[in-house]
């Protein structure tokens, strides 16, 4: 098991490249199902999320070839079933379902287990496909979905109790684009990787509309075709290395950016004082540490809201940013694990009810720290970076997730990380 040894108080300088985005991946290999031609897919992360979807891609009977961030999957003969060891590894495989039902007529998936960040139910899922015909049952902890005579479009309203869901909305698209009939989602989610897949299943022959709002419809086509596509910017990725810059950084560059995607984080990291400055193409900005730094107030929010999955870095940075922050995450309330951890790095920090109450210190210092999962592993490097002396971070897998090469990019910037093999 890897773990990161962070020496704290180097100074972060110079230029890095953003990588594709993890989560606009993972939909978009499980959306290569869909049909029995070659999908090209660029600017995959190279992270254990995504080599696990390839894993699961291949057990269903794929032929799946990876190079240099580049995926070919040829998804001519599979079966309908992902298997156990495979899909409990990781929620997002989930998004295999609608894809299998659409093509197989049956799609048999495991429940997925428990996660640290809080209670994740699929009844969103499973109430959309079942609108869509599915019969749903539950047999041996798996999910057992079976359409025999094919898909048939509904109005479908997929809003849950903490809003809306974005795999959902993934899973439920997937599947009407082979529905006969119209397909509409009410509620949708409207997350850049959403719109993304869309643009990818259109790029195969699908008819979505409304793809990165409330509203998407779907117009069923009989079937697919092959696709080439890049994936987006990793904005999650972008937006971390956006606070490590503003907390330990002097004028660090990102690249291959989407400033239209950051727009939220950009909005957080200004607030506490720092300058985040845009090329004219809004692909590359410049994020300088401000003079006159405050503490902020957070809500996260569905796109186009502040992301959860940007809340844990900018809680590590307003750690040690003066002034009292309040940062509330309403979309997973027990997603706080990392707290308790930078609270023995020396934050002051009180979390109750789904809200985290930050009163800035001067400085923080190092201790061995244990990732919990892959975002409070992420804060727990940020905090690393400027706290007095070497903090270990444990668990180093959880951000092997997320993060491509984290360690070399923040070693190309000047940060003094060592990644030790235990
Ligand atoms: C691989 C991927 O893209 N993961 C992202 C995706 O996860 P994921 O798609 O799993 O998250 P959802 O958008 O579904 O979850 C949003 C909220 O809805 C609830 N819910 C969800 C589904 C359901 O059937 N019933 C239900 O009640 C969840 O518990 C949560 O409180 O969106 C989350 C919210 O932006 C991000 O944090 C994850 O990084
Ligand atoms: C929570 C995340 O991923 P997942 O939904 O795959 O757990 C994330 O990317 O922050």
């Amino acid at each position: 098991m890897d773990k990161l040894l962070v020496h704290g108080g180097t100074t972060l300088r110079g230029a890095v490249n953003i990588s594709g985005s993890k989560n606009a991946s993972l939909p978009i290999l499980a959306a290569a199902l869909l049909t029995d031609e070659d999908c090209i897919i660029r600017r995959v992360p190279d992270v254990s999320d995504t080599n696990y979807m390839v894993q699961i891609l291949n057990a269903l009977g794929a032929d799946v070839e990876r190079s240099s961030g580049t995926v070919r999957a040829t998804c001519a003969d599979i079966s309908d079933t992902a298997p156990y060891e495979l899909v409990r590894r990781m929620r997002a495989s989930i998004c295999v379902m609608g894809p299998l039902l659409a093509r197989k007529r049956r799609a048999v998936v495991s429940l997925p287990g428990g996660c640290v960040i809080g209670d994740r139910p699929v009844d969103l899922h499973l109430r959309g496909l079942e609108a869509l015909g599915a019969k749903v049952e539950f047999e041996g902890g798996n999910i057992i979905l079976t359409a025999p005579d094919g898909l048939r479009g509904a109005e479908i309203n997929l809003s849950g109790p903490l809003g809306p869901t974005v795999l959902g909305t993934d899973n439920v698209m997937m599947a009407a684009t082979l529905a006969e009939g119209i397909t509409v989602i009410e509620s949708a989610a409207a997350e850049p990787e959403v719109l993304d897949l869309a643009n990818f299943l259109n790029a195969m022959g699908a008819k979505i509309e409304g793809a990165g709002t409330s509203r998407i419809v779907i117009e069923g086509v009989e079937r697919l075709h092959g696709v080439e596509h890049t994936v987006i910017p990793d904005r999650i990725e972008a937006g971390t290395f956006m606070a490590a810059a503003a907390l330990a950084g002097d004028g660090v560059t990102l690249r291959r950016v989407c400033r239209e995607h950051l727009k939220s984080i950009t909005a957080a990291i200004e607030a506490s004082g720092h300058t985040v400055e845009f090329n004219a193409a809004g692909d590359a900005c410049t994020i300088r540490r401000g003079e006159n730094l405050t503490g902020c107030n957070l809500v996260t929010a569905p796109y186009p809201g502040y992301p959860t999955d940007m809340q844990a870095q900018m809680t590590a940075l307003l750690a040690t940013t003066p002034g009292i922050s309040v940062i509330k995450d309403t979309i997973f309330p027990q997603r706080f694990m990392h707290c308790a951890e930078l609270k023995r790095m020396g934050a002051d920090i009180k979390v109750d009810n789904g809200t985290a109450i930050v009163r800035g210190v001067e400085k923080l210092s190092a201790a061995p720290v244990m990732a919990s999962d892959l975002r409070a592993s992420a804060a727990l490097v940020l905090a690393a970076l400027t706290a007095t002396g070497t903090t270990a971070i444990n668990r180093l897998y959880h951000i092997d997730r997320g993060y491509e090469h984290i360690d070399e990019k923040l070693l190309m910037l000047g940060a003094a990380v060592e990644r030790v093999k235990e």
